[in-house]
C-alpha cells in the first residue's frame, strides 16, 4: 500500500467521500441543504418561456451579424475604406453566437415606483453581449451595462429596485434550469445558489475561464471602478484577483470604448505560461485588441535581450529604486559647461552667443522636465533664437527660415554636440556598467563602493551585442530610454502578481500606464523574487500611483478548506499578519500526504496513477531541477502528460512557473527541495500547495519543511 501517511499528518482526509466533482446536474459534495432549490422539469412553464426568449434573441443575433455582414464598406479613401473593413470585420466577429453558451446566464425583473402614476415593471436577461431585436429593444443586456450592475450588487438589504433575479443552469448551450430570488419577500429563505456553487466547484479544463455569470459583490466593486482610479487588490490564492483583473480590463473597454480605443489596454502578467492561461478569457467577453505581455517583454523593446541571470543580490540592487536616480544622473551628467562663445557666420557677418546666454538656455532647458533628448533637440533653436535677436537688432529682416537654418546650421551643431552630446540608451547603461569612474559619478552619495564594485561587470564589455545583458540589465536601459525621452502610455494597464516587481520593474510599468490607471494585483504572502514588494503602499508609490484604492478580497473560490488549512501553516513565517483565504467550496477537498519510503520517484508515479482516475486537470510539481525527473517517473508508469502549454490534462509543472495557475488535483513532489531551491523557497511552497482546486497530495522522502509539521495532526471536520 503506498498510502502511507507522514509523520505527522496521519490522516488521509475525506477517505470516505469519493473525489468526483460535480457536472451541471449533481452536486455530491454540498451539503444537505433543504432550501436548494429542486431541479426544474423540461416541461416547466418558465423554463419553456426561458428557452423561448433564447430561442428569438439568438435569431435576433443572426440577424444583427447578417446586417452587419451586409455593410458595404466605403470610405473617403483607400486607407479608411480598409479601416471599415476591418472594423466590421471585427464587429461582425463580436457578433458570432457560440452554441455551447446560452446567451444570457441572468435576469433581473425591477420596479420602479410610480409616483402617483402606476409603477412600471422591467425585465433584462443579462449576457455576454448586447442583443437587441428588430425594434432596437434589448433581449440581452451586457453584463457591463449599468443597468446590469444590480444583478450583480442586489441583496435583501439593498435590492436595488430588483424584485427578482434569476440565474440559469445549462448544458450544451440549452437552458436546463433556473434559479429565483425574490429579494422582496422577507417570507423567502436566503437560497445556497445551486447554480453558483456548481460553477464554482465545476472541474478546471483547460485555460481559465470567464466568471462573468457569478462575479460576486465584492469583486464587482472592483470590476466596475471607474477608470479614473487606480485600484491594487491583495488576495490570497484564489479570490478571483487575476479574473477579477480581466473583467475589469473588459468593462473599461466596454464602458469608455472611444477612449481606450485610441489609448488601449495592457495586460501584464508573470511568464507565457500564466499568458497561455489567461489567453482566452478577454476574447471570450468579446474583447479580442488587448496586449498581452510579461514584464521581460514589456522592456524587450530595449534591444538588450539578456543572456545571463544575475545573482540575487546582484539583480536585487540593479531592480532597487535607487538606480533610477543613478541612471538620471548619468544621463545628464552628459551636459557640459559652455566655456566658449558660439560664433555663426551668416554671409560676411559674425553672430556670436556668450557664454552666460547659453548657460541660461540650458539651465531653462533642464529646468523643463522634458526628456534629455527631447531638451537637447530644442538647444539648438534656442541658441539659433539668440542669434535672430541679434540680427533683428541690427536691422536684418528674419524669419523662422532664417531660425532653423541657423538652428542646422554646422557651427551650431558641432557646438550643441559637443555641450549636450546625443546619447543611446543601450551603451549608455553599457558604460555604466563597465565604466567605474562614471558609475562612481553618477552613484556618489546613492551607492557605496561595495555596491558600485557589485554591479560593474568583471570584464567591461566590449559593445552591446557581446555585453553579458541580464533581465536587470533591459529594465536599466528602459529607465535610461525614459531619461532620454518619454515613452506614449496606454489607457490602463492590468499588473498581476504584482508583487513579484522590483521597485525598478514597477517603474516600467508605470510609464506604460503614463496618465493612465492601472488594477494592480497580487498577495504580499506569494512574493517569491528577492526583491519582492513588503507592502501595497511601497509597490504604489514606485508606480507613482500613492493615491489608488486598496482593496483586499476575502473569499477564496479555488482551494478546498482542507488544502488552505494544510497551505496556511506557511503563513506565520512568510507573510505574518496576512490571512488565508476563507474558502467558499462547500466541498472541504482532499489532502493526502505520503512518505515515499525511500523510493520517491516511484511513489509519484503512483500517485499520479491514482490521481488520474479522478476527473479533472491534474498538476503535478517539482522542483525546477526535478520537473524533468518527474516527467520521466509518469512516462514509465505509462501516465501520459504533457509540458506547460500543452493544454494535457496531466502538466509537469516546475516549481517557478506554477503561479497563477490552478488544477483540479496538484501532486507537490517532495516541498522541502522546493523549499530549498531558493531563499524565498517558504513562499514558493505556498503557492505550489494553493493551485490545488480539489486534492492534493504532497510526496516527500526528506522530512516535510518545519512550519508544514507545526501543528497537530489534521483532522478535518465535516470530510
Ligand atoms: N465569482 C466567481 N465565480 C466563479 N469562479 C470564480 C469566481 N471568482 C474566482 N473564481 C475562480 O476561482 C479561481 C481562482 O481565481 P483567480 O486565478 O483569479 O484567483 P487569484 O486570486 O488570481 O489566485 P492566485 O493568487 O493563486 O493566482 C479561478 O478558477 C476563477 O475562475
Amino acid at each position: 500500500m503506498w498510502w502511507r501517511a507522514a509523520g505527522i499528518c496521519t490522516k488521509v482526509l475525506c477517505p470516505s467521500r469519493p473525489d468526483r466533482v460535480t457536472g451541471p446536474s449533481e452536486t455530491p459534495h454540498l451539503p444537505p441543504s433543504p432550501r436548494r432549490p429542486s431541479p426544474v422539469s423540461a416541461t416547466d412553464p418558465t423554463l419553456l418561456a426561458e428557452r423561448e426568449h433564447l430561442l428569438r434573441a439568438r435569431a435576433d443575433l443572426r440577424a444583427m451579424r447578417e446586417h452587419t455582414l451586409s455593410l458595404n464598406a466605403q470610405g473617403g479613401d483607400h486607407v479608411s475604406t480598409e479601416y471599415l473593413k476591418a472594423a466590421l470585420y471585427r464587429r461582425a466577429k463580436a457578433l458570432e453566437d457560440d452554441p455551447s453558451l446560452p446567451l444570457f446566464f441572468g435576469r433581473i425583473d425591477r420596479v420602479e415606483p410610480g409616483h402617483g402614476r402606476e409603477e412600471t415593471h422591467e425585465s433584462f436577461h443579462i449576457g455576454r453581449r448586447h442583443v437587441m431585436d428588430g425594434n432596437g429593444d434589448p433581449m440581452v443586456v451586457d453584463w457591463r451595462a449599468d443597468v446590469s450592475r444590480a444583478f450583480y450588487r442586489a441583496t435583501r438589504n439593498d435590492p436595488h429596485g430588483v424584485v427578482l433575479r434569476r440565474r440559469y443552469g445549462f448544458a450544451e448551450g440549452e437552458l436546463t434550469s433556473y434559479e429565483d430570488e425574490h429579494l422582496l419577500d422577507t417570507r423567502e429563505a436566503d437560497i445556497t445558489s445551486r447554480i453558483l456553487t456548481e460553477e464554482i466547484e465545476r472541474p478546471r479544463v483547460g485555460p481559465m475561464r470567464d466568471i462573468v455569470a457569478t462575479i460576486q459583490p465584492e469583486q464587482d466593486e472592483v470590476v466596475r471602478t471607474s477608470l479614473e482610479r487606480t485600484v491594487c487588490v491583495q488576495g490570497a490564492p484564489g479570490t478571483g484577483k487575476t479574473a477579477v483583473g480581466l473583467h475589469r480590463a473588459a468593462y473599461l473597454l466596454h464602458t469608455y470604448r472611444d477612449r481606450l480605443a485610441r489609448t488601449g489596454v495592457l495586460v501584464i502578467g508573470p511568464n507565457q505560461a500564466f499568458l497561455h492561461y489567461i489567453a482566452q478569457v478577454l476574447p471570450t467577453l468579446g474583447e479580442v485588441d488587448v496586449r498581452q505581455v510579461t514584464v521581460a517583454e514589456l522592456v524587450d523593446g530595449t534591444g538588450v535581450p539578456p543572456r545571463v541571470t544575475d545573482t540575487p543580490q546582484v539583480a536585487a540592487l540593479k531592480g532597487d529604486e535607487r538606480m533610477a536616480e543613478v541612471i538620471r544622473r548619468a544621463v545628464w551628467s552628459h551636459v557640459g559647461e559652455p566655456a566658449e562663445t558660439l560664433y555663426v557666420t551668416r554671409g560676411t557677418r559674425r553672430w556670436r552667443v556668450p557664454v552666460h546666454e547659453v548657460v541660461e538656455a540650458i539651465a531653462v532647458l533642464r529646468g523643463r522636465g522634458d526628456g534629455y533628448t527631447t531638451a537637447r533637440s530644442l538647444l539648438g533653436q534656442r541658441l539659433a533664437h539668440r542669434i535672430l535677436l541679434r540680427m533683428e537688432a541690427a536691422g536684418e529682416i528674419t524669419d523662422d527660415r532664417v531660425q532653423n537654418a541657423v538652428a542646422r546650421s554646422r557651427p551650431v551643431k558641432a557646438y550643441v554636440d559637443e555641450l549636450w552630446p546625443a546619447l543611446d540608451p543601450v551603451k549608455l547603461v553599457l558604460r555604466l556598467l563597465s565604466e567605474p569612474e562614471l558609475l562612481a559619478v553618477a552613484a556618489a552619495g546613492i551607492l557605496d563602493a561595495d555596491e558600485q564594485a557589485r554591479l560593474l561587470w568583471s570584464k567591461p564589455a566590449r559593445g552591446p551585442k557581446s555585453a553579458p545583458w541580464s533581465p536587470a540589465d533591459a529594465v536599466l536601459v528602459d529607465e535610461a530610454a525614459a531619461a532620454l525621452e518619454r515613452v506614449p502610455g496606454v489607457g490602463h494597464v492590468v499588473l498581476d502578481e504584482a508583487q513579484d516587481l522590483s521597485p525598478m520593474e514597477l517603474r516600467a510599468v508605470a510609464r506604460r500606464a503614463g496618465t493612465g490607471s492601472l488594477t494592480v494585483l497580487g498577495d504580499i504572502a506569494q512574493g517569491t523574487t528577492p526583491w519582492a514588494t513588503p507592502s501595497w503602499p511601497d509597490a504604489l508609490r514606485h508606480l507613482g500611483r500613492e493615491d489608488a484604492h486598496l482593496e483586499v478580497l476575502r473569499k477564496g473560490y479555488r482551494v478546498p478548506a482542507a488544502v488552505v488549512d494544510f497551505a496556511a501553516r506557511l503563513l506565520p513565517f512568510i507573510a505574518p499578519g496576512i490571512e488565508p483565504p476563507e474558502a467558499v467550496r462547500s466541498n472541504p477537498g482532499r489532502l493526502d500526504v505520503v512518505a515515499a519510503d525511500g523510493d520517491l520517484l516511484a511513489a509519484v508515479a503512483d500517485a499520479a496513477a491514482d490521481v488520474a482516475t479522478r476527473i479533472g486537470s491534474i498538476g503535478v510539481i517539482a522542483a525546477d531541477d526535478m520537473a524533468d525527473q518527474a516527467a520521466a517517473a509518469l512516462t514509465a508508469a505509462g501516465v501520459e502528460h504533457g509540458r506547460l502549454a500543452d493544454d494535457a490534462r496531466v502538466t509537469v509543472v516546475p516549481a517557478t512557473l506554477a503561479k497563477g495557475l490552478e488544477y483540479d488535483h496538484v501532486i507537490v513532489i517532495e516541498p522541502a527541495r522546493i523549499v530549498a531551491a531558493e531563499p524565498s523557497g517558504l513562499r514558493r511552497l505556498y503557492v505550489v500547495l494553493t493551485r490545488a482546486a480539489s486534492s492534493l497530495t504532497v510526496v516527500h522522502d526528506d522530512a516535510l519543511p518545519e512550519p508544514l509539521t507545526s501543528r497537530e495532526p489534521l483532522v478535518h471536520q465535516g470530510g
